[in-house]
């Protein structure tokens, strides 16, 4: 339909109330019966009521649609494109009015089956598009003409697409300032794409692990840009004022494959269904419906949960489990009576030689023979004998060993993924913990900001006269405790509550006692930042798992609190906790100048 009949109709539907002959009144309604739009963000329902009388039709309340942007943290993917898109503009010279898309036309849009409907002509296949550069979300980004507007362009974000790659997209969905789009074909492959190099057979249309076509030094420098942007960014004050180290080169993953040590494979009911009469698709979200990937096309299957049958990231206990798992749900799926969710989390046993290992296995996924599944493996450094298992129950208490400390959990709560790494990241984290010219007589202290079950507590332990801990679960901190007196740390406390609470009654002095912070995703807040300020610590180390509210917590920790200028960021650097993904580790080390 195009805008002119459109806008006609739309003044006859918008007002409260209107009398409309009932010729135009039928077709108004049959019109709205086809609203089906995948762009619909927030709706003002339609009033379909319609009172009928002998002459005329009265439709009461008609009104349109109207888009309301989803409130996003600047630090969260979604909030962080707005960064990148304004980078790209900026390179070519754009504005964002030059880019704009009319979405509320699209949510409007009643027509949108018709040939030439609006939604038909934003959603098409664009051919022979280049990806222009890569987003910290590891999708490409292209400038694509804008449909209805010759004067304009429109950004496309093309996940699998990379840097110099020409390609064929289908735009699906239409945001204010940007398009989403599948990769359809790519007609010219950028100089960095090495399709050889995919092992994960669902690669290309699962979720999850998008960096498999790239080399791994290749995927250790993008990690380095992502950090270096999150600061541009987020610490625009400290990029300028050249307080900002450069970013270290990437540490890399022991294991840059089957590493993960947890993973959470789901099923869908489908809609309107009480009973499953199919066994559903088991396995993880597809990633759109790209279909570059010609050989893959039917794997996995179409629904928007792949059935996945094997996991190139997962440990191999944890892909022996699936294999159990998967057998089991092939039998039991009609007893479900909701979607859901299956935990994987490895066990790992240190082996205790005056038992069985069948004695010391505990519960665990279990074969076709009803035997708990294992593998054995060495720690050879030390020459312990490890067991691994693979635990389903959320609660069921579980363990990981890491440098020849034991730390137990249960499985559902956090504790770090990729334990191939962790005996790098806390050796690394222990060294920058170091303040400077101790002497020996001098005893130094440690506190341990959001510690979990006390990862890092533990393994900084060695060589300080105390440690404290702090962390919100009151559950983390039972078993940080128990952890300590397991390996035979008797110098660790522990305190349940927000972190800011640690100032109440820290007692350490300032000027001897190092700091780690390790927050969730959405970072500190500025209470914390203030009163970690205000105490003055020799050494801060800040470790997290998403660089953007990093740098916008260190920013704000240098830049806006009072003791903040005293410090210096001594190092930046990634670890790649994520192998074959977007994700990075990264940990900034700040010190008292
Ligand atoms: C990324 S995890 C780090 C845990 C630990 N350092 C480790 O490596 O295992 C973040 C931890 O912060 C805790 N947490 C979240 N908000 C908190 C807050 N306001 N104060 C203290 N701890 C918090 C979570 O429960 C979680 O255990």
């Amino acid at each position: 339909m195009n805008n002119l009949i459109k806008s006609s109709l739309f003044r006859y539907i918008k007002p409260l109330t209107v009398l409309v002959p009932q010729p135009t009144t039928r077709r108004c309604l049959s019109i709205m019966s086809t609203i089906n739009n995948d762009n619909i963000i927030a709706t003002t329902p339609i009033n379909k009521r319609v009172q009928e009388t002998n002459t005329v039709t009265k439709v009461k309340k008609q009104k349109l649609k109207k888009y309301k942007a989803k409130k996003a943290d600047p630090t969260s993917p979604s909030g962080v494109l707005q960064f990148e898109i304004d980078d790209l503009l900026k390179t070519h010279n754009l504005t964002r009015d030059e880019v704009s898309n009319d979405v509320s036309t699209i949510l409007n849009d009643f027509s949108k089956e018709d040939e030439n409907s609006i939604t038909k002509k934003y959603h098409r296949i664009v051919n022979d598009v280049e990806i222009l550069v890569l987003t910290s979300s590891g999708d490409g980004l292209a400038l694509i003409d804008h449909p209805v507007d010759s004067t304009k362009k429109q950004i496309a974000i093309v996940p699998f697409g990379l840097p110099g790659d020409i390609t064929n997209i289908r735009v699906f969905k239409t945001h204010p300032y940007y398009v989403e789009t599948d990769l359809l074909d790519v007609n010219k492959k950028s100089p960095i794409r090495r399709d050889d190099l995919i092992r994960d057979k669902y690669f290309g249309k699962a979720s999850g692990s998008q960096f498999e076509f790239l080399t791994y030094e290749k995927q250790l420098e993008i990690k380095m840009n992502t950090i270096s942007n999150a600061y541009k960014y987020f610490a625009p004050r400290l990029v300028e004022e050249c307080i900002l180290p450069a970013t270290g080169t990437t540490i890399p993953s022991p294991l840059p494959y089957y590493y993960r040590t947890k993973i959470t494979p789901h099923f869908d009911m489908p809609r309107r269904a009480k009973v499953l009469e199919e066994r559903p698709p088991l396995g993880f979200g597809q990633k759109g419906r790209p279909t570059w990937r010609k050989e893959t096309l039917e794997v996995g299957g179409h629904a928007s949960t792949l059935d996945i049958d094997e996991c190139a990231l997962a440990t191999d206990i944890l892909n022996i489990g699936l294999t159990n798992e998967r057998r089991r749900f092939d039998k039991e799926f009609k007893n479900y009576k909701k979607g859901a969710t299956i935990l994987l989390r490895e066990n790992t046993i240190v082996f205790d030689e005056t038992k069985t290992i069948k004695e010391q296995l505990g519960e665990g996924s279990r074969d076709e023979n009803g035997e708990v599944s294992y593998v054995e493996v060495e720690d050879k450094e030390r020459g312990v004998k490890l067991i691994k298992t693979c635990v389903t129950n959320q609660k069921q208490i579980v363990s990981e060993y890491v440098d020849g400390y034991t730390f137990n959990f249960t499985a559902g709560e956090f504790f770090q993924n990729n334990n191939s790494i962790l005996s790098t990241v806390t050796k690394y984290v222990r060294e920058n913990l170091q303040i400077p010219n101790s002497k020996i007589d001098e005893p130094n202290y440690l506190v341990d900001a959001y510690c979990g079950s006390g990862l890092f507590s533990v393994c900084s332990s060695k060589g300080v006269e105390k440690v404290t801990g702090v962390e919100i679960s009151a559950d983390s901190v039972s078993f940080a405790e128990k952890n300590a007196k397991l390996n035979g740390i008797e110098n660790c406390d522990f305190i349940v509550g927000k972190a800011e609470k640690l100032f109440e009654s820290i007692s350490t002095p300032n000027d001897r006692t190092s700091v780690i912070l390790d927050p969730p995703r959405k970072g500190c807040d500025e209470v914390f930042m203030k009163q970690l300020a205000e105490y003055y610590p020799a050494r801060i180390v800040y470790i997290s798992c998403n660089v953007h509210s990093q740098a916008r917590d260190i920013e704000y920790f240098i830049k806006e609190t009072e003791k903040g200028s005293h410090y210096k960021i001594e190092s930046l650097r990634g670890f790649d906790f994520f192998p074959q993904t977007h994700h990075v580790e990264s940990v900034c080390v700040l010190s008292r100048v």
